[in-house]
């Protein structure tokens, strides 16, 4: 496992353009086994979960052009598909559970003891998409582990989810894509991922209506099509990049068309003192006044709370943390999500911080704290990585990050780009 190393109090200027989002551009690689005809993505990241899944589609014998360069990923799963390596999912990345509706319709059994854990934010559930794919006629065998087939032509159905999931909405989409009839999921994900998932199927032939809102009607295709796709670009690393870019005192412009998605994290990050100003293709953060804007209601203490879409992104609150630790007032974190999400916590009391971990979901970051460099442990949690480097680069001195390693699930040549900022920054192998 690697480590960071960062020399923090250096402002980092320039302008840099995101990487393409993971969390859109995973459901649409899973997404291309629905189709045997050609599938081509752009704007694809370089990352270690999107090599995984090229492996498993090249093990399985499709033909894959997966060029790092030019960040493209053509996509082809002709004929038959080899019956012996699609049980072998790729590990450790949460997306692996995105094959299994397509496998499933692709190869009709599929025996699974899934690893399709993610990040350690708490528990991974895989109950709403065993639920889902039985309830559009999946049948579960009894076996050790999972082991489902699925005989003919799914048939349509509606379903109200417990709870808006991401992952299990992409499922849902993939399913009742190819059903017979007309589908419904009530208490949908609307995430800008599962969005463009939305838009690759209906390019492929499948009717969707209630794109980006809490209730998806999908009427199936006999055959999907192939697709031509951009993989959005990745609102997560957008606001990474100006935290980056403020906390150090520099100033940060970030090139992108997935603004739109973004006032509501630009208006959380703005609470706790960064300035922004934009134009139509581009966002800056010009300064940071470490202030946290008081809410008017005096009972109150300021505070961002995440929650799945419209809400501020569970994904984006460490960083966020990772802002707030210099500030000068108090930030309440809620995490409406995940469970074990900020356990982590601790490990900026080793840079001076003061904090409250009140219960597994709320964090109280007092003000004013007296930062100092220090080395800290992250956790299998790509953002709290990214989220422990932007409290430690605010800080003047050496600081490490050990086992910093999953953020290159998401961000590609993360310390290059922080290094073509002006970052004082590196790698360093255990
Ligand atoms: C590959 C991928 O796309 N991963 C993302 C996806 O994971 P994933 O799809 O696994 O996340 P879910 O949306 O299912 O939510 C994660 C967990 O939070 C809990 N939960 C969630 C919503 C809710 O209203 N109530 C509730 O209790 C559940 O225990 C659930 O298992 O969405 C998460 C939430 O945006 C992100 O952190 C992950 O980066
Ligand atoms: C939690 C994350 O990813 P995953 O669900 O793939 O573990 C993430 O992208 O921050």
């Amino acid at each position: 496992m690697a480590n960071f190393i960062v020399n923090g109090g250096r402002p980092l200027s320039g302008t840099i353009r995101p990487s393409g989002n993971k969390n859109a551009v995973l459901p649409m690689i899973c997404a291309s086994l629905l189709t045997d005809a050609p599938v081509r993505l752009t704007n694809v990241p370089d990352i270690t979960d999107v090599h995984k899944l090229v492996a498993y589609f090249q093990s399985l014998g499709s033909d894959v052009d997966y060029d790092t360069t030019a960040q493209t990923l053509a996509l082809h799963h002709k004929g038959d598909i080899d019956a012996k390596a699609i049980e072998n999912l790729p590990l450790g990345i949460r997306s692996a559970i995105l094959l299994l509706a397509p496998v499933l319709i692709r190869h009709g059994r599929l025996k699974f003891d899934v690893d399709a854990k993610g990040c350690a934010l708490g528990i991974r559930e895989i109950d709403p998409h065993i639920n889902f794919l039985q309830a559009f006629g999946c049948e579960t065998l009894p076996a050790q582990g999972i082991d489902m087939v699925l005989k003919s032509r799914p048939a349509a159905h509606s379903i109200w989810a417990e709870y808006a999931s991401v992952t299990a909405t992409e499922t849902f989409l993939m399913i009742a894509s190819v059903a017979e009839g007309t589908s419904v999921l009530t208490n949908a994900a609307s995430e800008p991922h599962v969005q463009s998932l939305c838009h690759m199927l209906v390019q492929m032939g499948a009717q969707i209506d209630g794109i980006g809102t809490s209730r998806l009607t999908v009427t199936g295709a006999q055959r999907l099509e192939g697709a031509e796709m951009r993989v959005p670009d990745d609102h997560h690393e957008v606001a990474t990049f100006l935290a980056l870019g403020g906390v150090t005192g520099g100033r940060v412009t970030v090139e992108t068309d997935i603004l739109s998605e973004m006032p509501l994290i630009l208006d959380q990050f703005a609470k706790l003192g960064l300035r922004f100003s934009q134009d139509a293709g581009s966002v800056t953060v010009t300064d940071w006044t470490r202030e946290v804007t008081p809410p008017l209601t005096q009972q109150m203490t300021a505070k961002i709370e995440a929650a799945p879409w419209p809400y501020f992104p569970a994904d984006l609150l460490p960083q966020a943390i990772g802002v707030s630790v210099g500030c000068t007032g108090d930030v309440l974190f809620w995490n409406k999500v995940y469970e074990g999400a900020l356990g982590w916590s601790g490990e900026l009391a080793k840079l001076g911080v003061r904090a409250h971990l009140s219960d597994p979901h709320r964090l109280l970051v007092f003000g004013g704290s007296k930062l100092k460099p220090a080395e800290v442990e992250a956790p299998y949690i790509i953002r709290v990585v990214v989220g422990l480097l932007i409290a430690a680069i605010q800080i003047e001195g050496t600081s490490k990050i050990l086992k910093a390693e999953p953020v290159r699930r998401a961000h590609p040549n993360f310390i290059e780009n922080l290094k073509a900022l002006g970052a004082d920054a590196h790698w360093e192998d255990d």
